[in-house]
């Protein structure tokens, strides 16, 4: 049923924040429409609201006007428990710091939110694990990876409960820029194969244009990126 809905669907969004200077406007009211199995890059210069934008689609941020439907379903007008659910069974969260549980091992790791959203499918990890070279790693901490190999745990984690929407902000941006590139290949490969919607925010305009549609965020307000 929610299949014919957009993966992604923003109407009318803004968002401002009070600083001490007064009233900070980030986002004017903004729409945009992600398709399910489309991929959209999210450009636009430090400061411009690109996080602000992403946290919004998480639930981890209020968005002061408009309507956030992920799959049909209007994040704003939940509370934070359904919030909370909604973003453990339906989304992907990378972020540019790995965010791992330094006490888990990495095969636990890649199953902690597959295990919480109780959709744990060993065929997928397996498959996961084999497309990222993450076989070998599995009884290891996250201490004792390397920050590519930590990034492809994030992203096998991310992937692991089959998401509708994968948001991923700069998720190769700490790593060297032939580590990003393998990195975002296996991102691209597994988005395909998973199926789900990505919504990805990266300051490289090597990386956007390798996605379905790219825009920018420009004085609060969405552009298509031109260049
Ligand atoms: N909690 C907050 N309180 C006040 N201002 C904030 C808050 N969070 C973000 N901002 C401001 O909102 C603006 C947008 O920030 P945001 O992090 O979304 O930008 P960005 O485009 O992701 O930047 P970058 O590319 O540097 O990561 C910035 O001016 C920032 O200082």
């Amino acid at each position: 049923m929610q299949q014919n809905k957009p993966a992604l669907f923003l109407q009318k969004v803004s968002k401002s924040y009070l600083t001490p200077q007064g009233k900070l406007q980030v986002l004017q009211p903004l729409s945009l429409t992600l398709n399910p199995g489309q991929s959209l890059a999210l450009m636009g210069e430090s400061g411009s609201g690109k996080s602000t934008l992403l946290h919004l689609v998480a639930g981890l941020e209020l968005a002061d006007e408009g309507q956030i439907l992920i799959a049909g379903e209007d994040i704003t007008r939940l509370d934070e428990k359904h919030k909370a659910q909604l973003r453990r069974e339906r989304l992907g969260l990378v972020f540019q710091q790995f965010n791992l549980v330094p006490s888990l091992k990495v095969k636990d790791n890649l199953a902690f939110q597959a295990r919480l959203a109780g959709c744990l499918d060993k065929k997928w990890l397996d498959e996961i694990n084999q497309r990222l070279g993450l076989e070998e790693l599995q009884e290891r901490y996250p201490e004792q990876l390397s920050g590519g190999q930590q990034q492809r745990v994030a992203l096998g984690r991310a992937l692991a409960h089959r998401p509708q929407l994968l948001l991923a902000d700069e998720p190769t941006g700490s790593l060297d820029e032939a580590t990003s590139d393998q990195v975002m290949q296996l991102l691209l490969q597994l988005v395909q194969l998973s199926g789900c919607s990505l919504l990805m925010v990266t300051h490289s305009l090597r990386l956007a244009k390798q996605l379905d549609s790219a825009w920018q965020l420009h004085s609060g307000q969405l552009e298509p990126l031109t260049a």
